[in-house]
């Protein structure tokens, strides 16, 4: 095996895993909860035992937030995790100079690797795509993850498209949030050394079934160990644990889906715990208080 191969393994190795994409605390008026993020960075480490935090994605609201909020959240999540585990930064913005700007800046903190969402709203071809990732990578030198997410983007990349970008040494790895499972298995076979992150924790059993090597998903926040278990059991080929262990985490996921998804896993956090404000960043709405007495009762009759 060559130097450089035998190099990209032992990172694929190491990436590999049960990722929590952390939820971020914030108060009424949407102001960062510091101490409250730190809580949940410590119950997704602590109690949840995940392998990694994603720190930014759909999950962190980070969509919402200013470009300094985002930088203060990569601080102290890196400060609160130190080394304990591993760290992706999502850095992805269609403000392609924020995103070389958070990409530096994440790098210089520690994070393991940045990730990015493909650029969305405008309808960017696979060359201003390409152009995007190059950029970052770039500029910032770390390893990239692509997070692809064509329900909420709109764009969808195939197989071929994947490929141009996973050829690049420093592009790691996909973060997969999407059901197209024919795709996930054809970039499986494609590139078998880069990282396969599954994006749905509800379809967690067939995307593990397929080869993928770690996920990264909201629910995990406060499911993180079930998650673990749908993983291991598939993998070690124990499909009636697999399933009955899916079956539970999908009954969990759609009462969670039902009520209102980062709301009611920020109420479940506040159940088992975990000190946080836990507001949701507007336009997002407050849970009413039926809701969060319904989100308790998941997290009572469940977690
Ligand atoms: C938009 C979003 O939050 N996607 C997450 C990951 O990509 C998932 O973890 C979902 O939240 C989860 O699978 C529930 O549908
Ligand atoms: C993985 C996911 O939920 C996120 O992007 O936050």
């Amino acid at each position: 095996m060559g130097l450089k191969l035998i190099k990209i393994k032992n990172l694929e190795e190491k990436m590999k895993g049960i990722y929590s994409a952390l939820l971020i605390s914030f108060d009424e008026n949407g102001n960062l909860d510091e101490k409250g993020t730190r809580n949940i960075v410590r119950y997704n480490i602590d109690e949840m035992k995940v392998d990694g935090l994603y720190v930014g994605g759909s999950t962190g609201e980070n969509f919402m937030i200013s470009t300094e909020m985002k930088k203060r959240i990569f601080e102290i999540v890196k400060d609160e995790a130190k080394d304990d585990v591993k760290l992706i930064a999502q850095v992805g913005s269609i403000n392609l100079y924020e995103a070389v700007e958070l990409g530096k800046y994440a790098t210089e903190l520690g994070y393991d690797s940045l990730s990015a969402v493909t650029p969305f709203y405008y309808k960017f071809d696979f060359e201003e795509i390409k152009n995007y990732y190059m950029t970052i990578v770039n500029e910032t030198n770390n390893n990239m993850i692509i997070y692809s997410i064509p329900f909420l983007t709109g764009v969808n990349m195939n197989v071929e498209q994947f490929g141009e970008l996973l050829c690049h040494d420093k592009i790691i790895g996909i973060k997969f949030t999407a059901g197209d499972f024919y795709l996930l298995e054809r970039v499986r076979k494609a590139f078998p050394h880069k990282l396969i992150y599954a994006g749905f924790d509800e379809m967690l059993l067939p995307a593990v079934a397929l080869g993928v090597d770690g996920a990264i998903g909201s629910t995990y926040n406060v499911t993180g160990k079930i998650a673990r278990e749908v993983f291991d059991a598939t993998k070690a080929g124990d499909l009636v644990t697999a399933r009955e262990r899916q079956t539970y985490l999908n009954d969990i996921i759609e009462a969670i889906l039902g009520n209102g998804l980062y709301q009611t896993i920020k109420e479940i956090l506040k159940l088992k715990g975990v000190d946080a404000i836990g507001y949701c960043r507007l336009p997002m709405k407050k849970l009413s208080t039926k809701k969060i007495e319904a989100a308790k009762e998941i997290g009572r009759n469940f977690l």
